[in-house]
């Protein structure tokens, strides 16, 4: 299990981690997710303590990262593929872990085994794809037989073997009562591998939920209607006792009434419909929408410009930034969700 209480980090104005309290619980994955720069890698970096907290604490186990002995085998973490020897072979750069961390060599070979790398474990790592560059750092994690497990953006450009094959071990791992923790900007990767959410945006914690309630609160299915009546439309909906959202592009949304029920209706009143189709609202937009004040870097919608961080404009000739916009204040864990809906008249 790893605790995290009041977790803040601050590099120099920028305050990269805000407050954070949560636990990662045994037996489940747990996923990590947030916008690019919500401070998901810095959060993580201070579980290892590589990085220092300005405030707050992380508990492995109940205990500080420094005052675990052999830490590997209490928590193995991929954090950057990339951060190994490329001049070592697989196996020598294992070893190496193993050796300075009191694991007995044999674990070598099976970590190897599990990742698939077996085959080329003499060959250096310099030559490795990114996907067996990720197989690898998986294979380090797993060294120490860690209860506890830590992966950032482990799917980040592989191929879709190498995605399902990543999901499918972090599956297993949490089927045999590890912990695994897993950061993700994606929320359709989410969907399919975790059993519970953390996000986070700007670095303050948005929601802290099981992934069946995410998916129950947020797998809303509605159904949109258009008239050239638009008026008499409404009035007919109210009258049966519907509630119809009026959305931008003229359209009515109606919850909680199928399709064929609606188009009956609109038959009896003798109304012409342009439009009635059923929709399912995605996963992503809901946490488009919960992310969506906390988002920093935003591209341009016209095609002419290239994406820009949304913080003041660079070049000594820039015109002066506009005044920072207020963080939203924090949402309670219990009601995250509420401010969009209320937003879109839910
Ligand atoms: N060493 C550092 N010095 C200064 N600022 C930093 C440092 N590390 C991170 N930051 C800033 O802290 C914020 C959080 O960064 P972090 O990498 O933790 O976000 P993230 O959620 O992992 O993003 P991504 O999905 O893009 O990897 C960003 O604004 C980033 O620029």
């Amino acid at each position: 299990m790893i605790e995290i209480e009041g977790l803040t980090k601050r590099y120099g104005e920028k305050l990269a981690v805000d407050g954070l309290s949560f636990t990662v619980r045994p037996g489940i994955i747990t996923g990590f997710l947030g916008p690019n720069g919500a401070g998901k890698s810095t959060t993580m970096r201070m579980m290892l303590d590589l990085d220092n907290p300005t405030a707050g604490t992380v508990r492995i186990d109940g205990r500080h990262y420094r005052q675990l002995r052999d830490p590997l085998t209490y928590i193995g973490a991929l954090l950057d593929a990339k951060a190994m020897h490329g001049g070592r072979s697989a196996y020598h750069h294992l070893l190496c872990l193993a050796q300075s961390n009191g694991i007995p060599r044999a674990r070598v070979h099976q970590a190897l085994d599990t990742v698939g790398l077996t085959a080329v474990a003499k060959k250096r790592a310099k030559g490795f794809s990114l996907g067996m560059g990720q197989r690898l750092g998986i294979a380090a994690a797993l060294l120490g037989d860690p209860r506890i497990l830590m992966f950032d953006e482990p799917v980040n450009g592989l191929d879709p073997e190498g995605i399902h094959w990543i999901r499918n071990l972090m599956k297993s791992l949490a089927a045999q009562g590890r912990t695994v923790f897993v950061s993700s900007h994606l929320m359709s990767e989410m969907a399919l591998t975790a059993d519970h959410l953390v996000v986070i945006g700007q670095g303050r914690l948005l929601a802290d939920t099981s992934m069946a309630e995410f998916i129950r609160r947020n797998s809303r299915s509605y159904v949109r209607m258009r008239s050239p009546e638009h008026e008499r439309l409404r009035d007919v909906l109210a009258a049966a006792g519907h509630t119809a959202v009026p959305v931008a592009d003229g359209a009515l949304e109606i919850d909680g009434v199928s399709a064929g029920d609606l188009g009956e209706l609109a038959a009896g009143h003798g109304l012409v419909l342009h439009e009635l189709s059923p929709q399912q609202a995605s996963l992503e937009e809901a946490f488009m929408q919960l992310t969506a004040e906390s988002v920093e870097y935003h591209a341009h919608s016209d095609t002419a410009g290239p994406a820009v961080p949304a913080g003041p404009a660079p070049g000594p000739d820039a015109s002066p930034p506009p005044p920072p916009t207020p963080p939203p204040p924090p949402q309670p864990a219990g009601d995250w969700g509420a401010d969009w809906r209320r937003k879109k008249g839910r």
